[in-house]
């Protein structure tokens, strides 16, 4: 349970002054969580910054300043659109002109009567050689000059929120945070001159200088070093409670696997054959296997996971595939098919839409051990799905489902190995922060044969010319996915995207074109699928949803929109679609102009390389962690506070800290261990308390 001192902390967004009803879903959004600490981790952006006040004769353009000014005369526009100007002095013998639009009649009489004193603030700008203010942010009399003279913090801001509304309310999220036990090494604290947690996010609150603001300034590293501490303990104390369910030795005698082997089209890779002999060796152990099995895209990680699945199921066991989604889910089960049937190996497949009769059938035998090999969805999950004897998990991309799950499907089983697939191409900081301390294979070659895909980028304008191309290309017998746009923060608006370029194609290519988005229902996503793997269609119209591990290997040609939008990592995943057989791909990412420097940068690293891990780490250096974690859809965990591109060091120290805590205190008793339960709550990083033996 959450510790009392927190509650202020977790009380919803309402209890703010000034958040109501209507706002509350609106900051909630902006925040991205709808408590008191989530407005608090909302930090600022930049200041607005009102202390400079020069002579009138060297005020610099393009500053905010605030002025004492003696207002001199009016001039008012002639037509309804001529603006009102008011010309003012100081003792400089400067001017200085404020400019207005659109005034209600009298309102310069009344703030600004000819003769008065008063204090303006607002940014300069030049015009015809004199400074002058358009609306200037404050007009009043002198003695406001000293309440003006603060450094108001800026908060990125969304439609709907005002900034003086959020600054109230934060101001009162201010007001009700505690004083925390502190969690924090003393050693490590003093080394770096930080200061207690509270202290640290009032200070992150109230920057004085633009180095406030920085990420490296110590207050946020403070900040960020608590929830990178949170992230590696939580993962620790997972893992520590996994490990402590003993394993047991799985070691099978080759026959299944022999099948297989002699029935696949190909030879193993010395890559999946290096990481298998990890895995075998690992199985045999008497204690758990937790392994992350790391493969760039299209490396050939499915039949690395069957073969050490089938190691399991030789003994007797059972074991489980689980996907992230229901497409891939089928696409699993369509491989596996053929050499599943070679070593005589039943498979089962269990996703959310499976219900009624047909799953209470395969329920049960599952539950008699007349399926060994069950493929899914998180509906694997559920609690009615019980295996007579699951010994090996595999989890495909598991980054998708949580620390939550793999603790509940520990309960599934004599506390099965577990093997989990990762395409996503993670610098090994970001592997940290994900998968903590587990095991690692890593298939870094790709199969033989493999052309290289030719990426190039090509202007939106060129829209013709480009369908012209996949016209030809189709006429060849070329497979191609077109992938519509991402839309911020709505799957809405991808969709319609992707209907709109959907009914635009047909007009050239007639029913060969296919369209696939997240809206559809599973039945007719296969459908499309399906006929897309198939003879049914030539081009695929498709969202995001085609991501991650789709494989069809014909398809040689990918057009993706927009793809200035994209994270990187997410462009190498898609592009990881195409290029999978022996056949030369074509790769064209479509931008709209203008295109930013930054933007350019990225694309041309997408040219350059088909290397994830490279394309990782240079999405990394160009544009920060949160963004190589990709967009939301990516589904990686996104931290609030510490941004891995700066903060990378910290993170190895808060790794090497969780360790020694683990060590010394696993059950987090100390008075040490009691402050660090705190540090998990606050960061809800709750599963690793849950794992504690009182937790
Ligand atoms: N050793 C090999 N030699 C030749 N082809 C292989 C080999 N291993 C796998 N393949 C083929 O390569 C393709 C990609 O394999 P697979 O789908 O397992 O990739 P993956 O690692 O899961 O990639 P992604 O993460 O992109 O889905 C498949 O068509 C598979 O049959």
């Amino acid at each position: 349970m959450r510790p009392e001192i927190l509650y202020p902390l977790f009380a919803p967004l309402t209890v703010l002054p000034g958040v109501g009803p209507k706002l509350a879903p609106l900051v909630e959004r902006l925040v991205e969580g709808g408590h008191v600490v989530d407005l608090l981790w909302h930090l600022p952006s930049g200041m607005i910054d009102r202390r400079f006040s020069p002579p009138l004769t060297e005020a610099p353009e393009g500053r905010i300043c605030t002025f004492v000014v003696r207002v001199l005369e009016h001039h008012t526009g002639f037509g309804p659109r001529s603006p009102t100007r008011v010309v003012c002095g100081d003792g400089s013998g400067g001017r200085l002109n404020l400019v207005y639009f659109h005034l209600k009649r009298g309102f310069i009489e009344k703030i600004l009567p000819i003769g008065s004193t008063r204090v303006v603030s607002g940014k300069v700008e030049y015009n015809y050689n004199e400074p002058q203010i358009v609306h200037p942010d404050h007009v009043g009399p002198p003695e406001d000059l000293e309440s003006l003279q603060r450094v108001e913090p800026v908060y990125p801001m969304t439609a709907g929120v005002q900034p003086r509304v959020l600054g109230k309310a934060m101001l009162g999220a201010l007001g009700r945070v505690p004083v925390l036990p502190e969690w924090m090494d003393a050693p490590l604290k003093a080394r770096h001159g930080w200061a207690e947690w509270d202290a640290a996010l009032r200070t992150a609150h109230a920057p004085e200088d633009e180095e406030d603001l920085s990420a490296m300034a110590p207050a946020r590293m403070r900040l960020a070093y608590d929830e990178l501490l949170a992230n590696q303990l939580a993962l620790l104390l997972v893992r520590q409670s996994q490990k402590r369910l003993a394993g047991r030795p799985l070691a099978g005698d080759g026959r299944l696997r022999e099948k297989v082997l002699a029935a696949l089209p190909f030879a193993l890779t010395g890559a999946q054959a290096r990481s298998l002999e990890e895995i075998y060796a690992d199985m045999a152990e008497p204690s758990r296997m937790l392994r992350l099995l790391q493969g760039d895209v299209g490396s050939g990680k499915t039949v690395v996971a069957l073969l050490a699945m089938l190691n399991a199921v030789e003994t007797g066991a059972q074991a489980a595939m689980m996907a992230p989604t229901e497409i891939l889910a089928r696409q699993h089960l369509a491989t596996l098919e053929p050499l599943a049937d070679a070593a005589g190996v039943r498979l089962g497949l269990l996703t959310g839409r499976d219900k009624g009769k047909a799953r209470e059938a395969l329920l049960a035998e599952l539950a008699e051990g007349r399926i060994d090999i069950l493929v899914g969805t998180h509906a694997l999950f559920s609690e009615d799905v019980a295996f007579k004897d699951l010994g090996m998990a595999v989890i495909d991309e598991q980054h998708r489902f949580g620390v939550h799950q793999r603790l509940q499907l520990a309960a599934k089983g004599r506390a099965p190995d577990v093997l989990v697939m990762t395409a996503t191409p993670i610098p090994r900081t970001l592997t940290l922060t994900l998968y903590g301390d587990m095991d690692v294979s890593r298939l870094d070659e790709k199969p033989p044969g493999r052309k290289p895909v030719q990426t190039r980028t090509v202007s939106t304008n060129r829209l013709d010319e480009i369908v012209g191309a996949v016209d030809r290309a189709v006429q060849g017998g070329a497979k191609v996915y077109w992938v519509c746009p991402l839309v911020e923060e709505s799957e809405v608006s991808d969709m319609a995207a992707a209907e709109e370029r959907w009914a635009y194609l047909r007009e050239h290519f007639g029913d060969r074109v296919g369209l696939v988005h997240g809206k559809m229902k599973p039945t007719d996503k296969d459908r499309v699928m399906e006929a897309f793997a198939g003879d049914g269609l030539d081009v695929l119209v498709a969202t995001t949803v085609i991501e991650v591990g789709v494989n069809v290997p014909e398809a040689t040609v990918m057009i993706i929109e927009h793809a200035e939008r994209f994270g990187l990592a997410q462009l190498h995943q898609l592009r990881g679609r195409i290029g999978r057989g022996d056949k030369a791909s074509t790769c064209l990412l479509l931008f709209a102009e203008p295109l930013s420097e930054t933007a350019r940068a990225r694309l041309t690293i997408m040219k350059d390389t088909e290397d994830g891990f490279r394309i990782a780490e240079e999405d990394l250096r160009l544009r920060g962690g949160g963004e190589v974690l990709g967009t939301r859809q990516s589904g990686l965990p996104e931290f609030k506070l510490a941004d891995l591109a700066v903060h990378g060091e910290l993170l190895a120290i808060a790794r090497d800290d969780a360790r020694l805590i683990v060590d010394r205190d696993p059950e987090l008793q100390t008075e040490r261990g009691k402050a660090l339960r705190v540090l998990l709550y606050l960061f809800e990083r709750d599963e690793g308390v849950k794992t504690l033996r009182s937790g």
